[in-house]
């Protein structure tokens, strides 16, 4: 359908599965350097000895030489080991006193390496930016957060932009099949009226306008697996334009709708 952005993890546990739809594309036309890979560091593989593994084995899974993009998927370290989930006895998740610097100074090496083109964070805040960009030697290319209408990082958006670190939105539909806004009393963002004025005004769909209000912000967004129609329409943003009226209109429905907690 023409997408070339593969947004996997090691804790997807789908990189080998992703690794053999990239073999048949590969020998049907394809090419390596018309896809973009990115690939992200688990929680459970923050202690310094276990990145270059960690690394080396989702190359292995997806049957590349090289990822384009390795994210540390969040800012915290949980115990070593292949329980990807570890919890202790009080029912905490069982998180170990590593700082993401010692973390990123390993991940800058896989760059020197050419094992990964770009390293890039996940879920971090404007604080923890500021760490990286003192103490680190290379710069995160990227920044992948929660971000959508209701949750529209102005802030951190502004920061990044400053800096020069792209941000990536995750979830930028706000997950509207799944319990998450409603246990959080969200509601669906592709059912928000305001939205859906301005999908009708436009002739799209509220999908469609989530979507392009990010990529007018220069926000890269990665909309989740769904069925082949709204994978299709999702890829169908290219032909219209929000006005400064519609833009202003959607950043006002910001709520600080979070929906992926780090609650231990
Ligand atoms: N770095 C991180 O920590 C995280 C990264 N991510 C990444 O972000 C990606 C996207 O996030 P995700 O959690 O899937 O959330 P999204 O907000 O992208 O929601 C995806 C869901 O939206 C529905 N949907 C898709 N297209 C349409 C449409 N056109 N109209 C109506 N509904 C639609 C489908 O749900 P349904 O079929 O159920 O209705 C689909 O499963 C993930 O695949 C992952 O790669 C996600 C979370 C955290
Ligand atoms: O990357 C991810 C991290 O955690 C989330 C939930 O806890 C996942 O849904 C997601 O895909």
């Amino acid at each position: 359908m023409g997408y070339r952005l593969i947004d996997t993890a090691e804790y997807y546990q789908n990189e080998r599965e992703v690794g053999r739809a990239l073999v048949e594309k590969f020998t049907t036309g394809l090419r390596r350097e018309d896809v973009f890979v990115t690939s992200k560091l688990w929680n459970t593989r923050h202690h310094p000895d276990d990145v270059l593994p960690a690394c080396e084995r989702s190359l292995r899974d997806l049957g590349l030489d090289y990822l384009d993009l390795y994210l540390m998927h969040f800012p915290v370290a949980y115990a070593r080991g292949n329980n990807f989930n570890p919890f202790k006895v009080n029912g905490q998740a069982d998180t170990l006193d590593i700082h993401f610097m010692e973390t990123w100074k390993v991940m800058e090496k896989l760059v020197d390496a050419g094992l990964v083109k770009a390293i890039g964070v996940s879920s971090f805040n404007i604080s923890q930016l500021e760490e990286v960009l003192t103490n680190g030697r290379i710069k995160p290319a990227v920044n992948q957060v929660e971000c959508h209408p209701y949750l529209g990082c102005h802030r951190l958006l502004k920061y990044c932009t400053a800096k020069d670190i792209v941000l990536t939105a995750f979830c930028p539909l706000a997950r509207p099949g799944a319990k998450g806004p409603e246990q959080f009393g969200l509601g669906s963002v592709v059912e928000d009226p305001e939205i859906m004025e301005i999908s009708k005004k436009h002739g799209k769909t509220p999908a469609q306008v989530c979507l392009k209000w990010n990529i007018q912000r220069n926000v890269v967004v990665i909309p989740g697996i769904a069925p082949p129609t709204w994978i299709k329409e999702n890829s169908q943003i290219f032909d219209f334009e929000l006005s400064k009226d519609d833009m202003s209109a959607i950043n006002d429905l910001e709520r600080n709708g979070r929906l992926v907690r780090f609650e231990p």
